[in-house]
């Protein structure tokens, strides 16, 4: 099942201590066609975060709309929970569990019964075939970041929200965890709505977008 994604409106606004409005999103429209890439750049406080979560359907909608469908088909919220993937800057890996555990999590909940070795195939895709039975906190960051991918696409979802996917990783794991995520997604007709300040990982996708004064221009 491919979603596409229109938005139309969508405007958020953050009190501020002073009590004042700050206006981080204004009347903004984007159209992601289903298994279309696109990333998001801005600077740094922009809103990029805020509007990825407001995309994810993390943060309530204030006003305007965002809808997914499938076909033409509209979907619910706990319909686009069930077909979507996250990776964020908090990576919300589970502490109490291994590296291998935390990616065959999701398999197992959708019935895989051969969910240990798919996390096994996705740990050692990403470089971690030496991590599979360190707990999660006993990882560096950019393993930590690494994890939070192999659990995000192990279960093909239909829509891939990633905040900074590579913001703790070296050039060169950086550069293959890239292929990795845009392989796997397109092998899977995922779409993707990616966040950075990588502008080599913008140039790679389909559409890359600049957050400024709350709308989003296509970049050049
Ligand atoms: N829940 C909140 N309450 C108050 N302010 C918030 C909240 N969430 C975000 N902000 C503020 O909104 C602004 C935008 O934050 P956001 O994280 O969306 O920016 P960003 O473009 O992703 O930044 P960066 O590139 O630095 O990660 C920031 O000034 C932030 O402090």
């Amino acid at each position: 099942m491919a979603l596409s994604l229109e938005v139309s409106d969508l405007n958020h606004s953050i009190k501020l201590h002073n009590g004042t409005q700050l206006a981080l999103i204004e009347a903004l429209s984007l159209h992601i066609e289903a298994g279309e890439h696109i990333a998001i750049v801005g600077a740094s406080g922009c809103g990029k975060s805020t509007l990825l979560s407001l995309l994810a359907g993390l943060t309530p909608v204030q006003s305007g709309q965002v809808t997914y469908r499938a076909k033409s088909q509209a979907l619910n919220s706990s319909e686009i929970l069930a077909h979507s993937g996250f990776v964020f800057q908090q990576f919300h890996l589970l502490p109490e569990l291994n590296a291998l555990e935390n990616v065959a999590l999701p398999l197992q909940l959708r019935g895989h019964r051969d969910a240990a070795q798919q996390a096994t195939h996705w740990l050692t895709q990403m470089g971690l075939e030496q991590r599979l039975t360190h707990n999660v906190t006993q990882l560096s960051g950019g393993e930590q970041q690494r994890v939070a991918i192999a659990r995000a696409l192990c279960v093909r979802p239909q829509v891939l929200f990633a905040d900074e996917p590579t913001g703790n990783l070296d050039e060169t794991t950086a550069e293959h965890v890239i292929d990795l995520m845009l392989s796997g997604a397109r092998q899977s007709g995922t779409s993707l709505l990616l966040v950075t300040h990588d502008m080599a990982l913008a140039k790679r996708v389909d559409k890359a977008f600049r957050l400024s004064h709350g709308r989003l221009m296509l970049c050049q």
